[in-house]
């Protein structure tokens, strides 16, 4: 490996999925160092603490932050770098690691992914788009992958509360039972000036391509194409959405009448009592403003 040596920031959140313990930390800081990276490695009892951790250490001074955790850390990285020349690295431990997915690192994987993390930090980030969402308040958040108002966001809600069974079954079950009471949300959208009422089931803006650990609900959305997939499902029957719902894991609903995706830059999406969440984590109640900034986040991911 002909890499200088880059003093990283390794960001483990020890209680994500399959890194249950911890020990996929060690092995990332482990194999960084042994690589001749100069590695500070945090791990708090809390995700605000380890936020600000990050944040405090990123001010000394670091070539990278690596984060050993799901989506939700997945956020952390993007929160803390969005509008920073400094590049984000992560290694999936989580339950869904859809932003991981999406960009081509390895999931499930440890060795994998640091295989593809020690190249990357050799050949260099890739840039990619990042989604900015301004609540009514005005206070901002980004996020990488996908934001979602609506019944994921509800199942997902109903995900992180649940201890078992680790890995994506735990959505499957949590959506299995949130469908039971679920009723259509009436939505009002507008994509770059357009605006557009339905009642629906879903409405999800993606930067990446899937959901819920491999759900590809916007198979063709690129991270760096500037634009933001717009994903409306509309109402559906509890059979129907039962039955299409396996296909949405190769991307094969597409074709169905009550699901549609538009492309745009800048998303307003409103609906009563619906909170959404973003990379797997609560952004807050609609209604939510969405835009694309361009080239925002360097990934130390394949290049593509
Ligand atoms: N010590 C901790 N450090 C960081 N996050 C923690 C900690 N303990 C609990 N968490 C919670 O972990 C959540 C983030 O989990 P993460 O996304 O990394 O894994 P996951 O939920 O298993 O995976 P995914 O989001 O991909 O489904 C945060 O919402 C945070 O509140």
């Amino acid at each position: 490996m002909t890499t200088r040596p880059q003093r990283l920031v390794v960001a483990v959140n020890p209680s994500a999925s399959f890194g249950a313990g911890g020990g996929t930390g060690d092995e990332v800081a482990g194999a960084l160092a042994a690589a001749g990276h100069d590695v500070v490695t945090l791990s708090e009892s809390g995700f605000d603490e380890l936020r600000a951790a990050s944040a405090a250490e990123l001010a000394r001074g670091a070539d990278a932050l690596i984060v050993v955790g799901g989506d939700g850390m997945a956020s952390l990285g993007a929160n803390l770098l969005a509008g920073t020349p400094t590049p984000l690295g992560i290694v999936p431990s989580g339950t869904g690691n859809d932003v991981a997915r999406g960009l081509g690192i390895p999931v499930g994987n440890t060795e994998a992914a640091l295989r593809m993390l020690l190249a990357a930090l050799d050949h260099g980030p890739r840039v990619i788009d990042a989604g900015r969402v301004t609540r009514a308040d005005g206070s901002t958040v980004w996020f990488a992958g996908v934001l979602s108002a609506g019944f994921d966001a509800i199942v997902n809600d109903r995900a992180n509360r649940m201890r078992w069974p680790r890995g994506p079954r735990r959505y499957t079950l949590a959506m299995v039972a949130e469908l039971l009471r679920f009723k259509p949300i009436s939505y009002r959208l507008t994509v770059d000036g357009v605006v557009r009422e339905t009642r629906g089931m879903l409405v999800s803006v993606a930067n990446g391509t899937s959901i819920g650990g491999g759900m590809l609900i916007t198979p063709d959305a690129r991270f760096d194409d500037g634009l933001l997939d717009v994903f409306v499902v509309g109402s559906l029957s509890r059979l129907e959405f039962i039955r299409i719902f396996p296909s949405v894991f190769a991307g094969r609903h597409l074709g169905h009448p009550a699901v549609s995706i538009v492309r745009g830059r800048s998303i307003r999406v409103e609906a009563d009592a619906v909170v959404a969440y973003a990379d797997g984590e609560r952004v807050g109640p609609l209604p939510l403003d969405v835009e694309v900034v361009p080239g925002a986040l360097r990934l130390l991911a394949p290049i593509l």
